[in-house]
């Protein structure tokens, strides 16, 4: 674990000044991860240790339960700070966590939010002092290994497939859609900017 973040997100110069195949490979390795991560079998306990923005906000979704570090660490999705949009099935994952109005907002807003406020909307659903997130996530484990496996996994699937279908089903037009919003000039030029942001905070 890295101290302090769980996730910083999509690495952004994996689609800053990239060729247009590159950004198709990219894409097409995170559909696989959220596909095999949200569609799993097994029992899955995000441990969010630290920031957890965009991306990282999605992988933890995509588990089956959340507990997060207290602290001055955030998470949400927060694409349109940065000027791009979640796509559809980052949408559908989040609504299938706190549903559909809170959703919109926080959307629109590119909310991130404190470990508290998530906690209160459903986004995570434990807080935990952060040198105890893992053995508060290792309790949680052992509640949900005692149910039996056929059962949890088959509600699991019965909850998770229509989404799990629908991207399966648009893969290739869902990183044409990625490639070409990404390689738009204007586009370009917010993610820089957005890149000497971030390193301009840290000088
Ligand atoms: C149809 C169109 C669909 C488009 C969909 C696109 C979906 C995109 C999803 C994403 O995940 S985009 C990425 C969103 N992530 C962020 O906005 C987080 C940005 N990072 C931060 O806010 C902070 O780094 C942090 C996570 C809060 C940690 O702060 P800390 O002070 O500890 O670290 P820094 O000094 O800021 O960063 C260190 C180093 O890393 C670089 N960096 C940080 N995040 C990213 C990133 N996501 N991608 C690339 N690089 C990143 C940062 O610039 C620093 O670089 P160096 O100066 O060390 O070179």
């Amino acid at each position: 674990m890295v101290p302090n973040i769980f996730s910083a997100g999509l690495d952004i110069t994996e689609f800053y000044q990239k060729k247009p195949e590159e950004t198709d490979a990219f894409w097409r390795t995170l559909q696989d991860v959220f596909l095999r991560l949200y569609g799993s079998k097994l029992v899955t306990i995000a441990a969010i240790s630290g920031h957890s923005p965009a991306g990282g906000c999605l992988l933890a979704m995509a588990c089956d339960y959340r507990v997060m570090a207290t602290g001055k660490y955030t998470i949400g999705l927060n694409e349109t700070l940065l000027g791009i949009i979640a796509p559809f099935w980052f949408i559908e994952t989040m609504k299938n966590t706190i549903g559909h109005r809170e959703t919109e907002k926080s959307l629109q807003l590119g909310k991130l939010y404190s470990p508290e406020q998530a906690e209160n909307i459903g986004l995570v659903d434990q807080i935990c002092p952060p040198d105890d997130v893992l053995g508060c996530a290792r309790k949680e484990m052992v509640k949900w290994l005692k149910i039996p496996d056929h059962a949890r996994i088959l509600t699991k699937q019965l909850m998770r497939n229509e989404l799990i279908n629908n991207l399966s089903s648009k893969r290739k037009e869902d990183i044409y859609n990625f490639t070409s919003f990404v390689q738009k000039d204007s586009i370009q030029r917010s993610l820089g900017l957005y890149l000497e942001s971030l390193k301009k905070k840290k000088s």
